[in-house]
């Protein structure tokens, strides 16, 4: 009985590692990679020793129900870690905030001021007007366009004139700039930088890594994006309605105070992080990585085309009730998260309380990260996972709002994203458009092989190389 009673209590299995570094050589460039390759070996529960730091992967849907669900209140804080803690101005943010009193009130603040369906809707006229413009740009392109880029800047541009109030066009920062700044952050968000693994001696492998230099520049930098911002918000007053920027200088000015904090101005530049960099990121990676697996799958491309264009009458622009009826359309769009989902590790967090997964007794401290990209392409919760089949979707009731643990691109539980809404319309509006206005073909000379899916690193993980393709425009309107 003591036997049996012991083995239930196991500790998770772990692959060897090295003293000090323990697993750290294990993680390579593209972490939730080399995680998914362990899970194979080690299964969907693996304790890992990433420098001093115990850190749980779990790489299931039924291991990721089991913590992001029925424990998630043992495991809802986030770590401390060295590139968030300086991007989020000592986690005064949402996203990296702790589990505190704080985090819940400015988490809801947010939904209700910026991510509710009735602010997201009434952002709409923006939306329109921002996508309209590309569109008017792209039809007079004859040669490749930029994807990646296009979809960034239409994403930039709609963030910052809905949550911000000002066009992206008169701030600091040149488009180059912008996109090469949030390119950045992201790393600096999703790099294991030393420091986070070994406190003690971390932060000298930094330094001299560079590390250290680079993140203190991301800051400077988006610091300066900040204080422009609100800059502008305390000049031009009277001739606007209040925006979400105005709300928290407001809030500020009144001495408002969240959870036990009393808002300042460091404050307000960690809530702008989360919108500027969560709000712009993941919809543009997902409309990139989905334009690219329709350029690899015509037969897909062509069948969600002649959806949308069949249900649109003679309109010129599809609207959000046209899109409500576009189920092929949202179909292709979960497949591509199934395969891409934007967040690929979720966020990290820490154990607050001892829980158990599985029958491992999971401790206090532990670091946690799903591997949701590997859930993605587990054969035991899909067929012909590595296959790009939006019909997998046709008779099965599962969405990407965080309750079927088989698809998680928003996450699940406490932390789960606040703005799956926003987020979602955005890629909807943005793609049905695309591609109700044009057919898109390979730049001349390349065939569907050549399309290389390659992924670049950081907390998300955008396509790698540039996505290029031509726009024709579709005229039946
Ligand atoms: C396709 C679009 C999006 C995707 C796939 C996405 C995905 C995610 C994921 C995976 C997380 C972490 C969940 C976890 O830790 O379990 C997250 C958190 C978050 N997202 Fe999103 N997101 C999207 C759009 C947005 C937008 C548009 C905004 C804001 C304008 C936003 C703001 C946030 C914030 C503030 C958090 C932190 C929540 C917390 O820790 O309490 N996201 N998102």
């Amino acid at each position: 009985f003591k036997r049996s009673k012991r083995g239930q209590h196991r500790k998770p299995p772990s692959p060897p590692g090295f003293p000090i570094i323990g697993n750290l050589h294990q993680l390579g460039e593209l972490p939730h990679q080399s995680l998914w390759k362990l899970s194979k070996e080690y299964g969907p529960v693996m304790l890992l020793k990433l420098g001093n730091v115990p850190t749980l992967i779990l790489s299931s849907s039924e291991t990721a129900r089991q913590a992001l669900r029925d424990h998630d209140l043992n495991c809802c804080t986030r770590p401390s870690l060295a590139g968030p803690r300086e991007l989020s101005y000592n986690y005064r943010d949402i996203a990296f905030s702790p589990f505190s009193d704080y985090w819940k009130d400015v988490r809801k603040l947010a939904v209700e001021e910026l991510f509710s369906t009735k602010q997201v809707n009434s952002i709409q006229p923006i939306k329109e007007e921002e996508v309209k413009k590309l569109i008017d740009s792209m039809a007079e392109s004859a040669s490749p366009v930029n994807l990646n880029k296009e979809f960034l800047a239409l994403n930039v541009s709609v963030v910052c004139r809905a949550a911000f109030g000002v066009s992206f066009d008169g701030t600091v920062l040149s488009n180059e700039k912008f996109n090469k700044l949030i390119r950045e952050a992201f790393e600096m968000l999703g790099s294991f930088s030393a420091s986070d693994f070994n406190p003690y001696v971390g932060w000298i492998i930094d330094w001299f890594t560079g590390l250290h230099g680079r993140r203190e520049r991301s800051v400077r930098d988006l610091d300066a994006f900040y204080e422009q911002m609100i800059g502008l918000h305390n000049q031009a007053k009277e001739q606007r309605s209040e925006d979400f920027v105005d709300l928290l200088l407001r809030l500020e000015k009144e001495g408002a105070v969240l959870g036990k904090d009393k808002l300042t101005r460091n404050h307000i530049k960690g809530i702008l992080m989360d919108i500027l960099l969560g709000g712009i990121d993941s919809s543009a990676i997902t409309m990139t990585w989905a334009m690219a697996e329709l350029a690899r799958n015509p037969r897909v491309m062509k069948k969600v085309q002649c959806e949308i264009r069949n249900k649109m009458g003679n309109k010129s622009m599809v609207s959000l009730d046209h899109i409500n009826k576009l189920n092929y359309l949202k179909m292709v769009i979960k497949e591509t998260w199934r395969l891409h989902p934007p967040v690929p590790l979720l966020s990290p967090r820490e154990v607050i309380s001892e829980f158990e997964i599985n029958g491992y007794k999971i401790q206090p401290k532990t670091r946690l990260h799903v591997n949701v990209w590997s859930i993605g392409r587990d054969p035991d919760s899909w067929k012909d996972p590595h296959e790009f089949l939006p019909e997998r979707f046709m008779d099965s009731n599962i969405d990407a709002k965080g309750l079927n643990f088989e698809l998680l691109p928003f996450g699940s539980g406490r932390r789960i994203c606040p703005a799956i809404y926003m987020g979602t319309t955005m890629v909807e509006f943005g793609l049905a458009n695309m591609l109700y206005h044009f057919d898109w073909k390979l730049p001349e000379g390349m065939v569907v092989e050549d399309i290389d899916m390659e992924e670049s690193p950081g907390l998300t993980v955008s396509k790698k190389s540039e996505l290029l393709l031509v726009p024709t425009k579709y005229f039946d309107h």
